[in-house]
């Protein structure tokens, strides 16, 4: 269900929930007419993600679209397509859109703690020490959204770009995703190496020294663990864990690194061996 309203030669389409049923089209119009660069979240590779405050209660981010090219419509269209029936807790909420002659909106829930991507590495005063229950919580509550993905949704859905940056967190540091392509195959497994353990020494999947080594994050943990060197890829900040979840969580991130898709676990079996680390963290929601 959801309402429309043509405004200014554009059309907004508000998909109706009881969290936004207060809001007024023309008050959401009005202040996404105004949106500058001081409003910026985010960017990415079809558009600007901005931060839009309606009140207290209401907040959005909203990714403009430029209406460049053909392919940067259908990228809209995709996304809409794909968005719209997707209901799960751990994948951004898509409210709303707004279309006109020269850009595309977005409209999504905000979520307040940005993207995993900028908790690691981002600039000092985003950046913050993740402790290890947080790191599970964000381990745990990625496999859920992807497994949901591949396994509930029909057609599967494969996101086809899990990354950091597409993790992004809410009040509580629960991990919701979003971004994904459409497809009618079922994958195994995919990587889940940046979120399990965050970026292992603190290094990004493109860190420089891996581009001067000529080898790749997945190389480089794979062939430390062959030398069974594997401190080296636990992140230091990590201080005070208990070693053995993280070895635990450490094995499956490794298991869905196998080169052989029919090897790899399923995210159905990923989650399942996250969840059996720490039990007692699930036990109260069944
Ligand atoms: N709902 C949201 N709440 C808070 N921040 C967001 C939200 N959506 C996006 N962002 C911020 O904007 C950044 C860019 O988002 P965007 O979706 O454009 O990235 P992307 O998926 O990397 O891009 P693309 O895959 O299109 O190249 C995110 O990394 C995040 O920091």
């Amino acid at each position: 269900m959801s309402y429309h309203v043509l405004k200014a030669g554009g059309k907004l389409v508000m998909f109706k929930s009881p969290r936004i049923k207060s809001l007024k089209p023309s008050t959401f119009l009005k202040k996404t007419m105004k949106l500058s660069n001081k409003d910026v979240i985010g960017s990415g590779g079809y558009g600007t993600v901005y931060k839009v405050v309606i009140n207290d209660c209401i907040s959005f981010a909203v990714k403009r679209l430029i209406r460049l090219s053909a392919e940067q419509d259908r990228g809209f269209e995709r996304e809409l397509e794909a968005m719209g029936d997707i209901k799960h807790r751990n994948i951004v909420t898509l409210h709303g859109y707004y279309t006109a002659p020269q850009y595309n909106l977005l409209i999504y829930e905000l979520m307040p703690n940005g993207s995993l991507d900028s908790l690691l590495h981002g600039k000092s005063t985003n950046k913050m020490v993740l402790d290890w229950p947080s790191r599970y919580k964000i381990a745990v509550g990625t496999a859920r959204g992807i497994s949901y993905l591949h396994h509930d949704c029909i057609p599967h859905i494969i996101h086809r770009d899990i990354k950091s940056s597409n993790i992004l967190l809410d009040h509580n540091l629960m991990l919701e995703i979003f971004r994904y392509r459409k497809s009618n195959s079922k994958r195994r497994c995919l990587q889940l190496w940046c979120c399990i353990t965050g970026a292992p020494n603190g290094k990004k999947p493109t860190d420089e020294a891996f581009v001067e080594e000529g080898t790749k994050l997945v190389t480089w943990v794979k062939s430390v663990v062959q030398e069974k060197r594997e401190e080296y890829v636990i992140d230091n900040s990590l201080t005070d864990c208990p070693a053995d979840e993280i070895n635990l969580v450490f094995s499956i991130a490794l298991m869905c690194l196998e080169p052989e898709p029919s090897t790899r676990p399923t995210m159905a079996e990923v989650l399942k061996m996250l969840e059996q680390i720490r039990p007692e963290e699930f036990r109260s929601r069944t």
